[in-house]
């Protein structure tokens, strides 16, 4: 699993880089070009192209000096345009003196015609931009898109797009202001917050990260870092191992230790829900799965049920009465319960008995008006896994202040406030514990799974999640979370056109085996 290292903490891993003696800003800032440089010539792979480099006057626009160099050293026709007025110092300088090839005012340039670049590179700003892009600079960039030709050349970035916050994923100073998007942008060493969560993944075009030679993005390079714990992307470099060890039953394991999943079902003719759940529960491996109803639904669901048992669970008493079964592993409620009264006597009956529960949907929306009554009976093997809707009912001051932080953030403060998983749901979903550990699985680019936005799927991961942590899963919830929400997007991957929430649990042996298992 790798890091995703905000600026502040990029910035700390390179100074403490340097600061231990394995390099210098120079070094660092050679291979960042060099780096990227190799990475645009494997992206364009025809010879003597022609790229016009846009640079600013910090560190990103000397990486831009860089990759000029070792561009034009393969042979390639570049321009440098830099910024009107910039005057680069430190690395920055010493890379834009050993440039010796063209080099323009960008305003002056982008206002004459002049040969069509293949490339334009944006090496303007990367995690250093500190308030919004000047609307000139963006005059300049139409231009200069001008003589390339709307949609002729390609827009490669520098670590990020020159706009966009690399934290957060919006476009520093709101939607309005002037962003420049890419098709391919080249973030070095780890990948930014900003290059998943919000609009980063539509203005980045396609992301590749280039290495510069730092340690192991998760392994912190301080002994207390000053910025913050760092947030895991859940993107495993082993998929088979990485299942094999979270997901397959042991030799010795039956049914019993592989974990008995209680979900709660909503009233007659309002079933689907749960049924699904239940379902994705036993497929992913719980050994057990009873479906507790209302006396009224019973019937309906004894016609609808065959591996999944079933109970009778009139009220918040006979919920209580059901978990006196100790052999009741993990819990999931949420999912086709309405946000009322019963609901909320039942989730305090659940979270009273202490065992590992998933709470979505009407056990969120539940308790609107009274979270604080929530967050007091909540313990941290506990996984809410609200959508934004129910995240802003349940943590409306946090919902608010999204527009300043990131979604990590907010999730983050979440999980603290409620001592509960809170998984946000989204493109880019993210996962926080009451420990301070963050990680983001990143539904987007070459794993975008559009066919998700379907009635019931977020029904399906809940039960995922119930049934990965009824058994020995127990024992570490955030990681099993973590598996849940990467197995949902791969299921609707592997499914693909036409996907209904009921594909999902079905299409999950195919998964695994894909992998494996
Ligand atoms: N960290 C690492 O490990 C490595 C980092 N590397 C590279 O360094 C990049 C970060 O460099 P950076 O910190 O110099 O910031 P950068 O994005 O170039 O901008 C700062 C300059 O822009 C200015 N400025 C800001 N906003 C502005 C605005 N709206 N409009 C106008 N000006 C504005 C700001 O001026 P000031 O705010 O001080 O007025 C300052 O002069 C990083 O993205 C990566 O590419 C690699 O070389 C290798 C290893
Ligand atoms: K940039």
């Amino acid at each position: 699993m790798t890091g995703i290292l905000t600026s502040a903490q990029m910035r700390s891993t390179e100074a403490a880089a340097i600061a231990c003696g394995k390099c210098s800003g120079a070094d660092l800032m050679e291979r960042a070009g060099q780096g990227a440089a190799q990475a645009i010539r494997d992206a364009f792979p025809v010879k003597h192209r022609h790229a016009v480099i846009l640079c600013g006057p910090g560190n990103n626009g000397g990486d831009g000096f860089v990759v000029a160099r070792h561009l034009a050293q393969a042979g390639w026709r570049v321009e440098v345009l830099s910024l009107p007025g910039a005057g680069q110092s430190g690395d920055a300088a010493r890379m834009a003196d050993l440039w010796d090839g063209p080099r323009e005012d960008l305003a002056r340039a982008a206002a004459e015609a002049g040969a069509r670049p293949d490339v334009v590179i944006d090496a303007l700003f990367g995690t250093g931009l500190g308030r919004p892009l000047d609307p000139l600079l963006a005059d300049v960039q139409a231009a200069v898109r001008a003589r390339a030709g709307e949609g002729a050349c390609a827009r490669v970035a520098l670590d990020c797009p020159s706009g966009l916050s690399a934290d957060t994923g919006e476009v520093v100073g709101g939607e309005d202001a002037p962003v420049l998007p890419a098709d391919l942008t080249l973030s070095f060493h780890s990948p930014k917050p900003g290059h998943y969560l919000s609009r980063g993944p539509e203005i980045c075009g396609a992301l590749t990260v280039v290495p510069i030679g730092l340690p192991p993005e998760d392994v912190p390079p301080l002994e207390a870092p000053p910025t913050g714990p760092i947030t895991r992307l859940v993107a495993p470099a082993s998929p088979p191992r990485w299942l094999g060890a979270r997901v397959a039953p042991g030799n010795g394991d039956h049914k019993y230790t592989r974990g008995h999943v209680l979900v709660l079902g909503g009233k007659v003719a309002q079933g689907g829900a749960a049924r699904m759940a239940a379902r994705a529960a036993l497929r992913v491996g719980a050994g057990l799965v009873t479906l507790a109803v209302p006396p009224a639904a019973l019937i309906e669901n004894a016609a609808r049920l065959d591996a999944v048992m079933l109970a009778r669970c009139a009220d918040a008493a006979a919920l209580t009465e059901l978990l006196e079964d100790a052999r009741l592993s993990a819990l999931c409620l949420g999912p086709g319960l309405p946000p009322d009264a019963r609901t909320r006597d039942l989730v305090l009956a659940a979270l009273g008995a202490g065992r590992p529960t998933v709470l979505d949907a009407g056990a969120l929306s539940a308790f609107a008006d009274a979270p604080d009554a929530l967050f007091a009976a909540l313990h941290p093997r506990v996984v809410l896994t609200p959508h934004e809707g129910e995240f802003a009912r349940l943590f409306p001051d946090l919902a608010e202040a999204r527009r300043e932080g990131s979604k990590i953030d907010a999730v983050r403060v979440a999980a603290d406030r409620a001592g509960a998983v809170v998984l946000l749901k989204g493109a880019a979903t993210v996962i926080a514990g009451p420990d301070g550990a963050s990680s983001l699985h990143a539904g987007v680019y070459a794993r975008a799974a559009p066919w998700l936005g379907t009635a019931g799927a977020g029904d399906v991961l809940s039960g995922l999640i119930a049934g990965l942590i009824a058994g020995r899963g127990a024992q570490d919830v955030h990681g099993q979370v973590e598996v849940a929400a990467w197995l949902h997007v791969e299921t609707a991957r592997r499914f693909g056109p036409g996907l209904i929430a009921e594909d999902l649990p079905d299409t999950l042996p195919q998964v695994l085996r894909d992998h494996g298992l």
